[in-house]
């Protein structure tokens, strides 16, 4: 993610959001009747369960119950039931049920973005949602089942060549990241290699020493995805056999340059397939996994402060939060068109997670975006090449000058010459001729050179001519594709239309008789509100229920984290010798380098607390005096005021001594022993120590 420069002036467009609901798994199916699993289930999910086994036995139908989500694909809506109350209903830009297929996904909602990529613009097509609802599988997909992402790349490579021409080329490349345990790793690298999130805030934040590949067909762009997939971490859970303990972005550049406007254009497509949030109750996740788990956790909550931030139009937005924030940083609230695939399980047993998912997915609709077309940006490779080449070529032109100069016929020797000047130019002959095979061999490598440069370029020669029957039909019927996906957008924009003004329009449009119906129509429109309102109630109940559940976790994680903290704090105590734990305790970390450091001009701690001389009129510190010892430094006159380490509360174990052997029993008695043991023990509390780093945890007002 190379920086690039802010846009000055951008039309707001709101991040698009659908949802996509999976088919039940056999394994929700198969759980949904079996006794044992239901009892391990909670008191509240197993009222669900009861409820809805009731109506199931109503309904006749074998599975139908289980299901617990209903989509309104024509309207863009989602109805989820409520097990408490009244069902509930969100509405988006589009909403997909489990018959959809990536394809139809692609066309009506993704196509329009990776064009506008190919014009200039910024996207970023992200999947979110619980763990196990199909984030993969839609952004990535299976060898029968192509994903987003390789479609993407058909798209593109099918767009550079319909318009191939001589006066266009393009420069292609990818990368391939992972926030893996909050560390970003390179996965087109060979040894994944760390990398770190540089820039600020105001300025957007880039990953400059990510590999970047250069590809010359959607063949070779699937390939590096795969190669960075091997290297991504992926493991089994309950919930999912092969589950993502990494949020992956695969990033695409797509540079484009035009002879007679002299412009590039550059565009750049994020393609993040995020993690997902998951219950350790659920995915019976413990070590290694449980880890991962609260860190996946942590940077969703991030993402999600950040959404209802920018949803709120809150003045400060905690990008800073998470790695994951700073990466999608321009494609929430910056410069970018966004799409957020909300993706969910229609299984009753994930009801809490699935409203969620929801709701965050609904507050991500309000976010509004900055998209500027990307021209001429300062890091553009393509200029770089450009300018490369141009530069190779003027040297090939100046050499082969020099060789033409250098060969250019030399006076012969005359036959009355004398025989030296015959000899030095002969000898002169020779060295200008292997100056010439020098600069030959040398011309020879910049031509390969130039040749290099000019192979990651696309460019084409024959423009409509080189393409094949195949692809122009190909080109003709995605074209058609995204004329009927644009129809079927405006149709679902004009239904949620229809329906939100078919209720304010009946009031006005009714025309009452008699006062009675007109106070029969109003006693309903009253009830109608009581019960929104109701609903309304109940949403802040549940939300507040929800928010508790997550500051439990929350707590819990953290009480694990700082007993973690506590032990390494008191390995470091034990094992980091006492003359350096000063240094360490002056470690600082930098965010932006991803490493700890020294601060250059922070004063060194004391190792002791400064005495007042016995032989000063005033209290002054002994280091103070002339007499003191050499050398003096500025942090010696500083008053420490850190409290000295407690003397500790709990006595040292002494072992039991074993029983004595009944003769030598008079001759030494035992608690002498236990007496000497502890005047040493308090000689040594007494001693001044370098502060421990479990005592600066202490006083840091961590419980
Ligand atoms: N729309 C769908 N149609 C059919 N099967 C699906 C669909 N969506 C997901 N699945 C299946 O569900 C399982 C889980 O999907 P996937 O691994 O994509 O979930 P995920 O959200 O990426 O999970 P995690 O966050 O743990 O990585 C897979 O076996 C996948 O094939």
């Amino acid at each position: 993610m190379e920086k690039s420069a802010r846009p000055r002036t951008a039309l707001n467009e709101c991040v698009k959001v659908v949802v996509r609901c999976r088919p039940l798994s056999s394994r929700e199916k198969n759980e949904g009747f079996d006794e044992g699993k239901k009892r391990e289930k909670s008191r509240p999910e197993q009222k669900w369960y009861e409820r809805l086994s009731a109506k199931s036995s109503d309904s006749k139908s074998g599975d139908a119950p289980l299901q617990v989500v209903k989509v309104w694909a024509e309207r863009g809506a989602v109805q989820v039931h409520n097990p408490k109350g009244q069902d509930k209903l969100f509405t988006y830009d589009a909403a997909y049920d489990c018959t959809a297929d990536t394809q139809t996904i692609y066309d009506e909602m993704v196509r329009p973005l990776v064009a506008s990529v190919l014009d200039g613009f910024n996207g970023c097509v992200f999947a979110y949602g619980q763990t196990g609802t199909g984030k993969t599988h839609t952004m990535q997909g299976t060898p029968e089942h192509e994903g987003v992402v390789p479609r993407a790349f058909r798209h593109i490579w099918a767009h550079i060549e319909n318009t191939a021409s001589p006066d266009v080329t393009h420069l292609v490349s990818c990368s391939y990241v992972e926030l893996y345990l909050e560390e970003v790793r390179d996965l087109l690298s060979k040894d994944s290699k760390k990398l770190t999130i540089r820039g600020q805030e105001l300025n957007g934040f880039y990953i400059p020493e990510m590999t970047s590949v250069v590809c010359k067909s959607a063949a070779e762009m699937v390939r590096a995805m795969r190669a960075g997939n091997r290297n991504r971490a992926a493991g089994r859970t309950d919930m999912n056999e092969h589950s993502s303990r990494s949020h992956a972005v695969f990033l695409v550049t797509v540079e484009t340059a035009h002879r007679d406007t002299n412009r590039i254009r550059v565009g750049k497509l994020n393609l993040v397939d995020l993690a997902g949030s998951e219950r350790q109750r659920k995915t019976g996740a413990g070590g290694e996994r449980l880890r991962e788990a609260a860190r996946i956790n942590q940077a969703l909550s991030s993402l999600g402060n950040v959404i209802s931030a920018l949803a709120e139009n809150s003045p400060h937005v905690p990008y800073r939060d998470s790695k994951l924030t700073r990466i999608l940083q321009d494609s929430l609230g910056g410069n970018s068109k966004t799409i957020m695939i909300a993706n969910i399980g229609p299984a009753c047993y994930n009801y809490d997670e699935t409203i969620t998912t929801l709701r965050y997915a609904h507050r991500a609709k309000a976010i509004k975006n900055k998209p500027v077309r990307n021209e001429d940006p300062k890091d553009a490779k393509l200029r770089e090449y450009q300018a490369e080449i141009e530069r190779l070529r003027t040297l090939i032109e100046a050499r082969r000058a020099h060789e033409r100069r250098k060969r250019a016929p030399r006076a012969r020797p005359q036959p009355h010459e004398p025989e030296e000047e015959t000899e030095s130019l002969e000898s002169e002959h020779i060295l200008a001729e292997s100056t010439i095979e020098q600069e030959k061999t040398k011309t020879e490598v910049l031509e390969h050179q130039i040749k290099s440069l000019e192979e990651r370029l696309v460019q084409g020669g024959g423009g409509k001519d080189l393409i094949n029957d195949l692809n122009e039909s190909q080109i003709i019927l995605e074209q058609r594709n995204m004329e009927i996906a644009e129809r079927k957008k405006r149709e679902v924009e004009m239904q949620q239309k229809i329906d939100l003004e078919e209720e304010t329009t009946t009031i006005v449009t009714n025309t009452f008789a008699t006062l009675q119906q007109e106070v029969d129509h109003k006693t309903a429109r009253l009830k109608k509100c009581l019960s929104k309102y109701a609903c309304l109630r109940e949403e802040a109940v549940e939300q507040r229920e929800a928010h508790d559940a997550e500051r439990r976790e929350h707590e819990a994680l953290q009480a694990a984290l700082i007993g973690e903290l506590r032990r390494r704090l008191l390995l470091a105590d034990s094992f980091v010798p006492e003359a350096g734990r000063a240094t360490v305790l002056r470690l600082r970390y930098n965010d932006d380098c991803d490493a700890w450091e020294l601060p250059e001009h922070a004063a060194e701690p004391l190792r002791a607390r400064p005495l007042a001389h016995p032989a000063a009129r005033r209290p002054a510190a002994a280091c103070a005096l002339p007499a003191a010892a050499a050398p003096r430094r500025r942090a010696h006159a500083l008053l420490d005021l850190r409290p000295l380490p407690l003397p500790p509360t709990a006595r040292r174990h002494v072992p039991p001594a074993p029983p004595p052997p009944a003769r030598a029993k008079a001759v030494e008695p035992a608690p002498v022993a236990v007496k000497k043991e502890l005047p040493a023990e308090r000689r040594v509390s007494a001693r001044p120590r370098a502060p421990s780093a479990h005592h600066r945890l202490g006083t840091a007002g961590v419980r």
